[in-house]
């Protein structure tokens, strides 16, 4: 212990062994009386719960049962998000592979290096201390030089860390975001069989369980994995801080400091751990808000142009005024509990942790067990120590702390982890209940495979539970085509998605063509609401294949023709081959509709479900769409309210919209079908007649009303003279303003925003920041004050100054929370 032979034990410092054992004592009777305290908070608190159990009359159970309730949510919730952490650190740690693994060792790398680093540099800052004072100017230069090398080394430590832990935090993304589309979008493999899951259509629409699902993969994953690498690297850090400070602290003197300081922490992290708030569920909530926030947003975007005709963008933006009033509302809370929690556990773990430190180095000169040597080189010696085991126990106090907060840390962590795991877990779920349907032929509810469409005893179900058809029983051979009428409402459209899978087939058998293929090879749905792929105008024929998955590519001839079929080969003259358009934005509704029906074409599919998909187009185009897929071969089974479509089917199903349903066939019990068919189709290729001729020409007929208006207007309005001379405008002018003026004006703008909420937080900001500076300078002012008072051995200074400095470390630690909460305020305000 060379830092110790300067140190010399006095008379006093004698009794050190005594005085052990005093202190072994006081430390016995501390832990037994928080024993002692902790055994009776327990039995008053199970007295309590017994109570709770014990009690009497409906009114007590009912409010009793409603706390145990609420305590056993809370615990429940809290576990579930703890274990959510395990499910999902155990998940990160399989799955990161050599480019995580390599991560991981250069942060524990980091972490020793930077340890190492800070440790010689407090050293070289103590000797720093001896070489001025011994007034060795070649040796102070030279200290000098390496001080200004390590804090080179530790700058670089610093932001290759920050790389690190950001490289770290995108591995875990990755991991977490693969692992989540696998189970949302992937198509899962059963024998020869693959079948679509779908999950993503059925969190949203079918189990309602998870609303935004979109946040917990933008926004929630990205955060849980950076606090997740920080935490890591935090720790690491702590850990090698922990063991090094100790050894050099144990090394120094006796193990007694370390035993202080241990229980020091502990005291503090436990009555931390008290108080503080619940930051897991505090921060689930808030991603919850933000996610129905932003869907707001984007539900505005997508329905922009109705809310426009509308002009219903004041009752639009109440409701994203109200949704952001309680964002803002949640996050005030957050903040508010951040600063009041953040302000405690800086004051234990950072300005009076620093401050006991101080007391614990430097109290044993005082009560004489060690002493400084009296001569020039020994006081030296004492002074470079002094400052290098200072700053190893504010160290060893600092990584301790972190430690400690780490729990917190981790709640934190378990909301987003619990979030996280649900959506992976509730997706799982969603995509097995898929497998298992396919799995159940044995049982009554399955799909089979055959080259027809038969629903044999079929129930449709709506998600909340109403039945909306009864054992519906029907087949539809190839060739034939079936059209379903029904008023709005009765459940057309959710026959199709128990047919495609979206639904649950809850009771009843189904066969179709391509069971576990891709569902549209054999039956293409085209629907109400086109829907347009990001990309070319070949993308859109071609979707949902892409160019490498086409079996026979669509050359531009072969474009060319599918687009003749429904009147938009303008389009080719319109865009250029390879340009990605917004197709949604840019085509009407009528055309986005024909696009869909032209990939009807592209894809011949045996059956097609044309869900009202002529629903915008004009009259003749869908008669002549109905007859060309016909033609193709594939069979049709439309949804239409046009009694025109009729004549080209041969049976048509009718819901009733009670459960109810009934079939004619054409020519058995339904000749009328067959006439219709014949009267239409001959209407059809004899005098077929485009609405927009049949429009225009009932519009020339009764041009006289439309005349007579505009020639109205035209003879009420006055005629205008050219020849009269217009006025002359005198353009605006502007008299210069003189500086006191000026300054006026703009106090009068400054002042009221000064005054208010935003202002006077910017007022805030600027007193603790000022305050920071003077509190900053006191402390530094009082370091300087400790050595003196060690070297006047002036013990009652000693005491006073301790004094002062708690106060100080109450000021800290109220202004740095404070100064951030007060940010965060300014910000959300501006937002
Ligand atoms: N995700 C859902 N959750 C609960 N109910 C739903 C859901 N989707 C549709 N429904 C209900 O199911 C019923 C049938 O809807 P469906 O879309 O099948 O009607 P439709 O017969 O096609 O009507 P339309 O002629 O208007 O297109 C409606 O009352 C609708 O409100």
């Amino acid at each position: 212990m060379t830092s110790l032979q300067l140190l010399q034990l006095t008379e006093r410092g004698r009794g050190l062994l005594a005085n052990r054992r005093k202190s072994l004592l006081l430390a016995a009777g501390v832990l037994a009386a928080g024993g002692t305290a902790a055994y009776v908070q327990s039995r008053i608190s199970s007295k309590k719960s017994d109570s709770f159990l014990h009690s009497n009359g409906p009114k007590d159970d009912k409010k009793i049962s409603n706390k145990l309730v609420t305590n056993d949510k809370k615990n429940t919730q809290k576990k579930r998000g703890l274990k959510s952490l395990q499910v999902l650190a155990a998940v990160l740690l399989s799955r990161m592979g050599k480019m995580g693994a390599k991560d991981l060792l250069a942060m524990i790398a980091i972490a020793v290096l930077k340890t190492a680093l800070s440790n010689r540099l407090a050293k070289v800052q103590g000797f720093l201390f001896r070489a001025a004072f011994l007034r060795r100017v070649p040796l102070f230069f030279r200290l000098i030089s390496e001080n200004i090398l390590l804090c080179l080394l530790l700058s670089t430590m610093h932001s290759t860390s920050k790389y690190v832990t950001g490289t770290l935090s995108l591995c875990f993304r990755k991991i977490l975001t693969k692992l989540i589309h696998a189970h949302y979008f992937e198509l899962f493999i059963k024998l020869s069989f693959g079948f679509q899951n779908m999950a993503y259509y059925k969190i949203s629409h079918v189990d309602g369980r998870i609303t935004n699902p979109e946040q917990r993969i933008a926004s929630d994953v990205p955060r849980f994995c950076s606090e997740l690498s920080e935490l890591v690297l935090d720790d690491l850090t702590a850990v090698a801080d922990g063991v090094l400070y100790t050894w050099r602290l144990c090394s120094y003197t006796s193990p007694k400091y370390l035993f202080w300081m241990v229980a020091y922490i502990l005291g503090a992290g436990t009555l931390i751990k008290n108080f503080s708030p619940a930051f897991g569920k505090l921060m689930s909530k808030e991603q919850q808000l933000e996610g129905e926030y932003r869907q707001l947003h984007s539900r505005l975007r997508t329905h922009a142009e109705s809310i426009a005709f509308y002009g219903g963008e004041r009752r639009e933006e109440f409701h994203i005024q109200q949704k952001f009033k309680t964002l803002i509302g949640h996050m005030s809370t957050v903040l508010h509990d951040q600063w009041w929690f953040g302000m405690i556990q800086d004051f234990l773990f950072k300005y009076l942790g620093a401050t006991v430190a101080v007391i614990l180095i430097i109290e044993p000169f005082f009560s004489g067990q060690l002493r400084p040597d009296s001569s020039t080189l020994g006081r030296a010696e004492m002074l470079s120590n002094l400052r290098y085991h200072t700053s190893v126990i504010i160290s060893l106090f600092q990584s301790l702390g972190t430690l400690s907060t780490s729990s917190r840390r981790l709640n934190r962590l378990s909301g987003y982890a619990d979030r996280i795991h649900e959506l992976i877990s509730i997706s799982r779920e969603l995509s097995n209940d898929d497998k298992s349907s396919l799995q159940r032929s044995g049982s009554k509810n399955y799909f089979s495979e055959a080259d027809y469409v038969e629903f044999s005893g079929v129930k449709v179900v709506t998600p909340s539970g109403n039945v909306l058809v009864q054992d519906l029983t029907l087949k539809v051979e190839p060739g034939s085509n079936l059209l379903i009428t029904g008023p709005n409402g009765s459940g057309k459209s959710s026959l199709f998605r128990v047919l495609g899978g979206l639904w649950p087939l809850v009771s009843g058998h189904i066969v179709k063509p391509g069971v576990g293929s891709d569902l549209n090879k054999e039956i293409f749905y085209v629907p109400q609401r086109p829907y347009t792929a990001v990309g070319t105008l070949r993308d859109q024929l071609i979707y949902p294949l892409t160019a490498d998955q086409e079996i026979e590519p669509l050359t531009h001839s072969g474009m060319v023709e599918l687009l003749k079929n429904v009147d938009l080969e303008y389009l080719l003259d319109r865009y250029p081959p390879e340009k990605e358009v917004n197709w949604g934005e840019e085509l009407s509704l009528g055309e986005q509709q024909r696009l869909g029906m032209a990939r009807l074409f592209y894809h011949k599919p045996k059956f097609a479900i044309l869900d009202e998909c002529t629903s915008a187009v004009t009259t003749d185009m869908e008669e002549r769409f109905c007859a060309k897929v016909q033609a193709t071969g594939t069979s049709c089974i439309t949804i239409s309210h046009r009694p025109a479509l009729v004549a080209f089917h041969d049976v048509v199903l009718s819901l009733d919209g009670e459960g109810g349903w009934h079939v004619n066939y054409k020519g058995k019990d339904s000749p009328a079908l067959t006439e219709a068919r014949n009267d239409i189709t001959g209407a059809f290729e004899t005098d077929r007649k485009n609405d927009a001729m049949v429009v225009q020409k009932a519009f020339s007929t009764s041009d006289k009303v439309s005349h007579s208006y505009i020639s109205e207007v035209i003879t009420a309005s006055p005629s205008v003279d050219h020849n009269l001379p217009l006025p002359i405008v005198p353009p605006l002018q502007r008299a210069p303003r003189v500086l006191p003026l000026r300054v006026a004006a703009m106090f009068k703008i400054l002042v009221p925003s000064i005054l208010d909420k935003q202002g006077a937080h910017l007022l805030a900001v600027a007193f603790l920041v000022v305050s920071r500076t003077f509190v900053s300078d006191r402390i530094a002012s009082l370091n300087g004050t400790t050595v003196k008072l060690v070297l006047e051995q002036d013990r009652a200074s000693f005491v006073r100054l301790i004094g002062v400095s708690v106060l100080q470390s109450a000021a800290s630690s109220f202004i740095a929370p404070s100064l951030r909460y007060c940010w965060c305020l300014i910000n959300m305000l501006r937002n």
